[in-house]
């Protein structure tokens, strides 16, 4: 049973959708899509969970049964105590959604102005609004183009006016379909530390949808992982690297270049002029390597690369034999 401290809860939910397919002349076949099949999991109140999966696993249908635009073929969903396709209205003023690049602004009008309708449309007390105004066009550095109208934005800018624009009223739940896809990095940084510490702070609940493993490590200690409209994982970020084993590289810049360099835990597995690529196991910590490395080479520069999520996803399905997705 959920208590007051859950969030969201999502009990043996299910959603079909029916595909007719032309296969002939007056002939349609029709085959029943099993979107989402089944899932179950809760989100406490102030949690930041990753929702992960590859293209197609289920997660927009997910968010969109959460947020009440699609109603679920089967099971049972409460989002903050409301059933959200029955109560959406009223469950419209605790939540917050960003969806992808679809931005939730007015085009032709300035950011301040599109900032100045949801505060009407939400009826935030004036006090409330100003104070989260500054605070938020403080933290996402909004202040040199909050003139600007919308469409003269680039995509960093306009993503953070449209995340303010989602946090403005201070909803209790936010659901954030790729936030950072296609940012610069300034942007993303800025994206990231608000969202960690609004998080924090004001313990928001945040359900995040990202291919981007950064947002990952940087956000989230919880992660789901879904396919084929299956949850194929639900634990702590550290658990699933461990489950699936897997390596993540260190690629460092050398201020000469010199043969394969010799690191305890790591493996040399591709050497460019300056350039090395080092393996180490993706459940340890890159600290010690990049510590040593810094120690004993000319060091000018490095980046450690994270799995790719479809490789995570691609592994865990792998390793756990999950069932291959239903179409009949
Ligand atoms: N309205 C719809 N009608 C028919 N099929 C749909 C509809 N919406 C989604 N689907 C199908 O349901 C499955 C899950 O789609 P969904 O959009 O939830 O995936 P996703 O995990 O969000 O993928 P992405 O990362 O590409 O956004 C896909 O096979 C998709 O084609």
């Amino acid at each position: 049973m959920p208590d007051s401290d859950t969030a969201i809860d999502v009990q043996n939910v299910t959603r079909t959708f029916v595909l007719r397919r032309r296969t002939g002349w007056m002939r349609r076949e029709r085959s029943v899509l099993h979107a989402v099949s089944d899932l179950s999991f809760t989100v406490r109140a102030g949690e930041m969970v990753g929702y992960l999966g590859p293209n197609g696993a289920g997660k927009s249908t997910t968010i969109k049964m959460l947020v009440g635009i699609l109603t679920p073929s089967g099971g049972r969903l409460r989002v903050a105590g409301f059933d959200p396709s029955r109560q959406r209205l009223r469950l419209a003023r605790r939540i917050g959604v960003v969806f992808g690049q679809r931005s939730a602004l007015w085009y032709d009008l300035p950011l301040r102005d599109s900032f100045e309708l949801v505060r009407r449309i939400y009826r935030i007390p004036p006090e409330r609004y100003r104070r989260n105004l500054d605070e938020f066009v403080d933290l996402l550095d909004l202040g040199p183009f909050v003139d600007t109208p919308v469409r003269q934005l680039s995509l960093g800018q306009r993503m953070r006016g449209t995340i303010t624009a989602a946090f403005l009223p201070n909803p209790e739940v936010v659901y954030l379909d790729e936030p950072t896809i296609g940012l610069d990095v300034v942007s993303k940084a800025a994206v990231r530390s608000f969202l960690e510490r609004t998080n924090r702070e004001q313990g928001t609940t945040i359900l995040l949808t990202t291919h981007d493993m950064g947002d990952v490590e940087q956000l989230c200690r919880r992660v789901m992982v879904i396919d084929h409209g299956r949850l194929g994982f639900d634990g702590e970020l550290a658990a699933l690297r461990a489950r699936i084993g897997g390596v993540r590289t260190l690629r460092v810049d050398l201020a000469v270049s010199m043969p394969a360099m010799a690191v305890e835990g790591a493996e040399v597995v591709r050497v460019e002029g300056t350039r090395q690529w080092l393996q180490f196991p993706a459940d340890t910590s890159a600290a010690p390597l990049v510590s040593e490395v810094a120690a004993r080479y000319p060091l000018v520069d490095l980046t450690v690369g994270e799995p790719a999520i479809e490789d995570i996803v691609a592994r865990l399905y792998t390793t756990d034999r999950l069932p291959a997705p239903r179409v009949g």
